[in-house]
């Protein structure tokens, strides 16, 4: 399917989100409308506590809004029952946060097979890709090393492997350099976003950090619960 055929990777319209703090309410987001097309890199700022993470959980399906709507790759999710939200997010979507998050007891290679291995590819068949994947991102050598024996950037390349080998419908990035030194987060960053580009993966990228917002397609701008693109 073509581009301009396919169906938008995220449409969110008239997001609403609340959090009562206590007795007092807490309006968030205050009416987001959002589309990102199949392929497009879209960068999310704003100060701390505007509701980038908010923003992104709730297009992550980890949380649902107040009022509005959304829709994964063309798909309502509104309605739907939660084992099927998971089951959406298991396999229209990779999620990278600030820390890997991987799981400490297997390799490197076990962690970004287990992505393909959820979505039901053969054994040996997510091997091979998942090494693929971990080779061209610089980890050859680091195919069986558990998290603890990564440095800091090879564990956040691992977890970006895993993030994106299965080439999800939508990315959604909380940070994803943001527990790294200002230099290593260059370089892990600029591979992120080639990785992404080479595979034609749409991505929302949350990030306090406006040089590495300008690399992306779009920066849009989470101020007082709306968003401005600029
Ligand atoms: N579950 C919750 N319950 C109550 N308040 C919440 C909840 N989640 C978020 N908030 C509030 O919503 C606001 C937005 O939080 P959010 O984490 O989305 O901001 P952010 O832009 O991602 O911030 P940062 O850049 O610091 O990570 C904050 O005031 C926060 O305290």
């Amino acid at each position: 399917m073509s581009n301009a055929t396919a169906p938008l990777a995220l449409e969110m319209t008239g997001i609403c989100k609340s959090f009562f703090q206590g007795h007092k309410e807490l309006h968030v987001l205050k009416g987001i409308d959002l589309s990102v097309k199949p392929g497009e890199l879209v960068a999310l700022v704003g100060a701390s506590g505007s509701g980038k993470s908010t923003l992104l959980q709730l297009a992550g399906l980890l949380d649902k809004p107040t009022f509005g709507t959304i829709a994964i790759a063309g798909e309502r999710v509104a309605d739907l029952k939660d084992d099927v939200r998971s089951q959406i997010r298991r396999s229209k979507l990779g999620f990278v946060y600030q820390f890997h998050h991987l799981l400490p007891d297997f390799s490197a290679l076990e962690n970004v097979q287990m992505a393909l291995r959820i979505g039901g590819v053969d054994t040996k068949t997510a091997a091979k890709e998942a090494e693929a994947i971990l080779v061209e991102m610089g980890l050859g050598d680091r195919l069986s090393h558990n998290p603890a024996e990564l440095s800091g950037g090879e564990q956040q390349r691992v977890a970006i492997a895993r993030a994106i080998v299965a080439n999800p419908s939508l990315l959604l990035a909380d940070e994803p350099t943001g527990n790294l030194d200002e230099e290593t987060a260059g370089r892990v960053f600029e591979l992120f976003v080639s990785m992404v580009r080479n595979r034609g993966l749409a991505a929302v990228i949350a990030t306090h950090d406006l040089s590495l917002a300008g690399q992306m397609d779009r920066q849009l701008h989470l101020s007082a619960g709306v968003l401005h693109e600029s």
